[in-house]
């Protein structure tokens, strides 16, 4: 996605056409229509945009309106935006790039609905790039970040299109009018599933390229007296900037451990529902909306630290941290609101809690549910042994999720309806699925490094950072692990000054660690993330290019500030 993520040039970007359009068509194209627009897509002969969100509906796929009814007597579909909030609004691409969109909308056949279905529509001329008859285009408008992409705004006034351009491999429309019904109706949304996968990868490349810029540059950086009379220390050697930056550092490891698997699952669950087993949809789905929730977040969340450890050159562009919080920011809304996303897991994980409380075994990312001991087992932990550390988070993972099911449970027996019920412990719910998902990303973490095929003292290295991850969170979540008295107070401390341990003990290895993600300077565009450290030098040539610097006296000084100045200096 970092390589598709290049859009070529201001004003167009084809980032959607990579990473949405295209695979729409692989995944849910039959082979005829694969033929027919695949290559097309793939050699770039056609380029389109994901044509889902509307003004009015982002996350709710299932109150889109815009429509496409089928007409039997001539074998169309009449594509439709029957309202001003109908307007597609926000699909990458669509304002001035695209001449195809996958076009998300309701399908109606012998006047009944059928839900949300994907529709492939060109949008402009492959002659001279006009909008096509009865369709409206246009870009958005600027944006907090991206704004080399065009996300763009459509409308379809009754525009038609052959029956064959619905995206009929699960459900189909035959010649007559007749629906034929999917295996699932969540397989329309196949794409958004791979999509949030993938962005588990992005959100692991933005930390490893911020780590990498704020770890260099703190290298580079000297600043303050540690001792009277000493020289200024690199800021790297305040233990407050290895506690800002080394736990991101782990995290970037972390996620993108957490990417390997997200790959591999999806690769084989979709394997397995190309031959007819859907049982994995549930457990791809909660997994990809969770992880895309909770990486994307602690991304976002993550940059702005490593841009603060920055100090006045994190906050300019030549930093490159400001454009990449704002990427990052975007992973947080796009392909599904991470409230809503982390939510979807809760009401999974909800559901497998009373499967196991049914007397089922669960399997999978959740099989700890079942397996976890109600009452902790208080005492000295070793809190330097990875799987005590595992342990913990599963813990205090299912003592939440169990809390926030039995409060939902409460909720209902008061009389209240399930909908009610889940919305008033939603609070709950979102924490006990962020829970789950940090110990996912844990015990991934602490098994990658324990059989990934490496050098051992390269092993050494991920184990010590993979403990420093597992300590922060033990540490910054510490009330969640004493609530039960699962973790004791010493143990907290013993956490603690482990993790300042660690801190000291990755240290030598901090620059090491962000070289090895090999992010090349034309990738991370960071004059502070330079991989000679010449920061200074071409921080001045940077600001010297600064469009302000090509005149001395700039136009505005004649035009403002001297009639301002003289009028002031007369009043003296
Ligand atoms: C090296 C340097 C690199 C640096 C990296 C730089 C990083 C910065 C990058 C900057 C780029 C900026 C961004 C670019 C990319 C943007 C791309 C964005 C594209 C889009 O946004 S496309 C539009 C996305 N939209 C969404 O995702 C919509 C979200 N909403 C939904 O998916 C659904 O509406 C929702 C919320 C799931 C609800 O669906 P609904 O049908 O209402 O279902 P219910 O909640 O009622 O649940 C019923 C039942 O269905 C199950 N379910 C739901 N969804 C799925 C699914 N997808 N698959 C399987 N099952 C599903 C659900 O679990 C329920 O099951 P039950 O058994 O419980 O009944
Ligand atoms: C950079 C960028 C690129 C994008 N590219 C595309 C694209 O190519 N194609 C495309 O189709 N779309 C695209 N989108 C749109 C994106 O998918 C939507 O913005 C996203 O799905 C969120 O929907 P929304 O904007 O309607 O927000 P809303 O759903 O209105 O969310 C607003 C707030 O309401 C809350 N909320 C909503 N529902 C619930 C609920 N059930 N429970 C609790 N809280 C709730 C949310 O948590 C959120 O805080 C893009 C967006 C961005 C920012």
């Amino acid at each position: 996605m970092a390589a598709a993520l290049q859009t070529l040039g201001g004003g167009i970007g084809i980032t959607l056409h990579w990473i949405a359009f295209t695979p729409t068509i692989e995944q849910q194209a039959t082979e005829e229509q694969k033929k027919k627009w695949l290559k097309l897509a793939q050699d770039v002969a056609i380029v389109g945009a994901y044509a889902q969100t509307e003004m009015g509906h982002g996350t709710f796929v299932r109150g889109l309106e815009t429509t496409a009814t089928y007409d039997p007597s001539t074998q169309e579909f009449v594509i439709n935006s029957p309202t001003l909030t109908s307007t597609k609004w926000w699909p990458g691409g669509l304002g001035k790039t695209a001449n195809h969109a996958t076009v998300m909308a309701q399908l109606y056949t012998r006047g009944k609905c059928y839900g949300p279905h994907n529709f492939m529509v060109q949008i402009r001329s492959l002659e001279n790039h006009q909008p096509c008859p009865g369709v409206t285009l246009g870009d958005i408008g600027p944006k907090m970040e991206s704004n080399g992409n065009d996300n763009g705004f459509a409308r379809f006034d009754h525009v038609r299109i052959p029956r064959e351009n619905m995206l009929m491999k699960f459900a189909r429309v035959e010649a007559d009018g007749t629906y034929v019904q999917p295996p699932s109706s969540k397989l329309a949304y196949s794409n958004m599933v791979y999509l949030r996968g993938t962005f588990v990868m992005s959100a692991a490349q933005a930390l490893a390229s911020a780590t990498t810029i704020a770890v260099r540059y703190s290298c580079v950086r000297r600043q303050s007296e540690m001792k009277p009379g000493e020289p200024e220390p690199q800021i790297l050697e305040y233990q407050t900037q290895q506690y800002k930056l080394f736990p991101q550092l782990a995290a970037a490891y972390a996620f993108w451990f957490a990417s390997w698997f997200m790959t591999q699952q999806h690769g084989s669950i979709t394997g397995s529902m190309e031959k007819g087993d859907m049982s994995g949809l549930a457990e791809l789905h909660a997994l990809s909306a969770g992880l895309k929730s909770y990486t994307t977040a602690v991304t976002a969340r993550g940059i702005d630290v490593c841009r603060m450890a920055c100090g006045g050159h994190g906050y300019s562009h030549a930093s490159g941290l400001p454009a990449l919080f704002g990427g990052a920011a975007a992973l947080c809304t796009a392909e599904g609101e991470n409230t809503v996303m982390m939510l979807q897991t809760a009401r999974y994980l909800v559901k497998c809690f009373a499967q196991s409380q049914a007397g089922k075994r669960l399997t999978g990312t959740v099989a700890y549910l079942s397996a976890v001991q109600p009452s902790p087992v208080a005492g000295n932990r070793n809190m330097s042994d990875l799987g005590t550390l595992v342990a913990a988070f599963q813990h205090r993972a299912a003592r939440m999720v169990r809390h926030a099911a039995m409060q939902m449970q409460g909720e209902m027996q008061k009389g209240k309806a399930r909908e009610d019920a889940w919305n008033s412990c939603s609070v709950l719910l979102i924490k006990a699925a962020e829970a789950h998902v940090h110990s996912f990303v844990v015990r991934n973490f602490a098994e990658t490094v324990q059989t990934v095929e490496v050098d051992e003292s390269v092993r050494a290295v991920l184990t010590s950072l993979c403990q420093l991850y597992s300590l922060y969170g033990i540490t910054e979540h510490a009330g969640d692990f004493l609530k039960d008295g699962y973790l004791t107070g010493r143990d907290i401390d013993a956490a603690s000054s482990h993790l300042s341990a660690m801190l000291a003990r990755v240290r030598p290895d901090a620059v090491a660690l962000v070289d090895a993600f090999d992010l090349h300077d034309k990738i991370l565009r960071s004059v502070l993330g330079r991989y000679d450290g010449r920061v200074y030098e071409h921080l001045y040539e940077w600001a010297k290019k600064s469009p302000l610097n090509k005149s001395e006296v700039h136009e505005s000084y004649y035009k403002y500030l001297q009639p301002f100045l003289k009028s002031n200096r007369a009043k003296l």
